[in-house]
C-alpha cells in the first residue's frame, strides 16, 4: 500500500517510512493512495472475534507485509493484552439504544492508548531491523504525552520529547507523563497552549537541520498515520457487538485534532454502515463553527474544563477536507495556506457531501458539568467531561432513535477531577496500577514558548 501527501508534492511512502515520519515535506499529511472495502458478508464474518484478532483483519493491509503476520498478529494480542478489561473496549449502556464505548481501559486510562501502545511495538520493531535510532517530538493537551512515554518507554532506539502547555493539563494527566523515569525521556512544559506546542512540533518537521542530519524525526501525534490506522478498528468493534453490519450505527466523538473522528470516516468508507458521526466539541468550537455556519475562522483559545480539547487548529481537519476537494493535493496546497491565515468559506457542494454523514454541537463548560450531573442520576454512570460533551452532543443530534447511537468515551474520570467535583460528585480512586501516582517523583523542564529555544534543548539532550 502506499501513501500520499494531502498537498501532493511529497514523494509517497511504503508503511514502514510512514510510520516513521510526521508530517510530510510538503506540509500536507500522509493517508493511504486507496483503502481497502469491504462487503456487508465479510464484515460480518468478523462477528465475535477477539479484539486483537479483529485488528489484526483490520490492519493487515495497511502493514502490507513491512511486518510478518505472526509477528504482528502477536504484537496486537501483547498490546491488547494489557489492557483494564478482557472485552478491550467495552460498552456500557446510559440509556435505551444509546451506549459509551469505553476507551479508556488501557494503561493511561485514555483511547490513545490503542494506537500508541501499538506504535510504541511497531516503532521498536522496525528500529530494531533497520538499526537505526530516531527522535520523537510530540505535543500534547494531556493525553496524547501520557500514552506515547507509556508506549515507548521501553523502546532502546528512541529519545522522546514531549511538550505540553504549563499548568494547562490536569494534575493526573502531567503526573502520568512526569513520573515515567528514562534518560531518553522528555518532559518540557511550554510556556503556551496546546497550539503552540503543536506548532512548535510541525515546524520541527519542516526543518530538522537541530537534528544535525544524524537522526530522523518522528510523530506521536496523530499526523502520523499509524495513530489514525490503528483507531479505525474500534469502530468496527463496536459496531460487530451491536448486531453491525445489518444495523447502522451512529457515532459520537469528542472531537479536538479530528484524528478520531477521522479514523470512523475511514471505517465508514471501507464499508461500515455508519448513519451519522457527530463532531462534539467543547467552547474550542471552530470544528462545529464550519460545519454549521460554513465559517473556518481561529479564534482565540478557551481554556475549559475538558482541557484535552482545549485546541484551535485540528490538524486532520485537513485529511478529510482532501477528500472532500477529490484528493487535488494543489487545491488543498493553496486552502491550508489560506485557513492558516484568514477567515475562509468552504465550497457549499462540497460541504455539503460532509453534512450528509456530519454533524456538530459545541458543549460549554456548564452544560458538560450538568450532563456528567444527568447522567449520573439516571444511570449511576460516571462520564469523564469530554465523554459528557459526546454525550449531550449526541441526545441534541441524533438523526434516528433505530440506530443505536454510540459516544466514544474517549478518557477515564479519574484524570479530570475538578470537572467531576464541579458536578458535586466524587472522583473515583486512581486504579490499582496508578495508587501511587501522586506521591511519584517528577521531572519536567520549563521552557519559553520559543521554537529555537525548545530544538536547542533536544540537540543538547541528543548529541550532548
Ligand atoms: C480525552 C480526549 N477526548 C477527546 C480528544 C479529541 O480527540 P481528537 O484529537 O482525535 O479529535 C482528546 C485528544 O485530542 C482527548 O484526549
Ligand atoms: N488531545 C490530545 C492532543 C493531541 O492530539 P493528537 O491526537 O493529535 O495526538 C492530547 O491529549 O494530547
Amino acid at each position: 500500500m502506499k501513501y500520499i501527501s494531502t498537498r501532493g508534492e511529497a514523494p509517497s511512502l511504503n508503511f514502514e517510512d510512514v510510520l516513521l515520519t510526521g508530517l510530510a515535506s510538503d506540509g500536507g499529511l500522509y493517508v493511504p493512495e486507496t483503502l481497502p472495502e469491504y462487503s456487508l458478508d465479510e464484515i460480518r464474518s468478523w462477528r465475535g472475534l477477539p479484539y486483537h484478532e479483529l485488528a489484526f483483519r483490520i490492519l493487515k493491509p495497511f502493514v502490507d507485509g513491512a511486518i510478518p503476520d505472526d509477528e504482528f498478529a502477536t504484537m496486537l494480542k501483547d498490546t491488547y493484552g494489557v489492557f483494564g478489561h478482557k472485552a478491550v473496549a467495552p460498552l456500557a449502556q446510559i440509556d435505551h439504544n444509546e451506549f459509551v464505548l469505553e476507551l479508556f481501559q488501557g494503561p493511561t486510562l485514555a483511547f490513545k492508548d490503542f494506537a500508541l501502545q501499538l506504535l510504541g511495538r511497531l516503532l521498536d520493531h522496525v528500529l530494531e531491523k533497520r538499526g537505526e535510532r530516531v527522535v520523537i517530538m510530540g505535543a500534547t493537551s494531556g493525553d496524547t504525552g501520557s500514552a506515547a512515554i507509556e508506549g515507548c518507554k521501553r523502546c532502546k532506539n528512541i529519545d522522546i520529547f514531549i511538550l505540553h502547555p504549563h499548568n494547562r493539563v490536569s494534575e493526573v494527566q502531567r503526573r502520568q507523563m512526569t513520573t515515567i523515569a528514562g534518560d531518553n525521556i522528555h518532559n518540557l512544559a511550554i510556556d503556551g497552549n496546546f497550539d503552540d506546542c503543536q506548532s512548535m512540533v510541525k515546524a520541527s518537521f519542516g526543518d530538522q537541520s537541530f537534528l544535525r542530519g544524524e537522526r530522523r524525526l518522528v510523530a506521536v501525534n496523530s499526523i502520523n498515520w499509524a495513530r489514525i490506522m490503528a483507531q479505525i478498528v474500534y469502530y468496527f468493534y463496536a459496531s460487530l457487538n451491536l448486531g453491525g453490519p445489518d444495523r447502522e450505527m451512529a457515532f459520537s466523538v469528542p472531537t479536538g485534532n479530528f484524528g478520531d473522528i477521522f479514523a470512523g470516516y475511514l471505517a465508514r468508507k471501507m464499508g461500515l454502515p455508519i448513519g451519522q458521526l457527530i463532531v462534539a466539541t467543547n467552547q474550542n468550537d471552530i470544528l462545529h463553527r464550519v460545519m454549521s455556519n460554513n465559517v473556518y475562522e481561529k479564534h482565540p483559545l478557551a481554556h475549559t474544563l475538558s482541557p484535552s480539547m482545549d485546541i484551535v487548529v485540528s490538524s486532520n481537519f485537513e485529511r478529510l477536507l482532501f477528500d472532500l476537494y477529490d484528493r487535488d493535493g494543489a487545491v488543498l496546497n493553496d486552502l491550508m495556506r489560506r485557513l492558516n491565515t484568514d477567515a475562509v468559506t468552504l465550497d457549499e457542494a462540497r460541504l455539503a457531501k460532509a453534512r450528509d454523514v456530519f454533524d456538530s454541537y459545541a458543549v460549554n463548560d456548564d452544560v458538560t458539568v450538568e450532563t456528567i450531573r444527568t447522567v449520573f442520576d439516571e444511570t449511576g454512570y460516571l462520564l469523564d467531561p469530554h465523554t459528557a460533551i459526546g454525550v449531550k452532543a449526541a441526545r441534541e443530534t441524533r438523526r434516528s432513535a433505530i440506530n443505536p447511537m454510540i459516544t466514544l468515551g474517549t478518557a477515564h474520570p479519574v484524570k479530570f477531577a475538578p470537572a467531576v467535583e464541579r458536578a458535586g460528585l466524587k472522583t473515583p480512586e486512581l486504579p490499582h496500577h496508578l495508587t501511587d501516582l501522586m506521591e511519584r517523583e517528577e521531572r519536567y523542564t520549563v521552557l519559553p514558548n520559543e521554537l529555537q529555544r525548545v530544538q536547542a534543548y533536544v540537540t543538547d539532550a541528543v548529541f550532548g
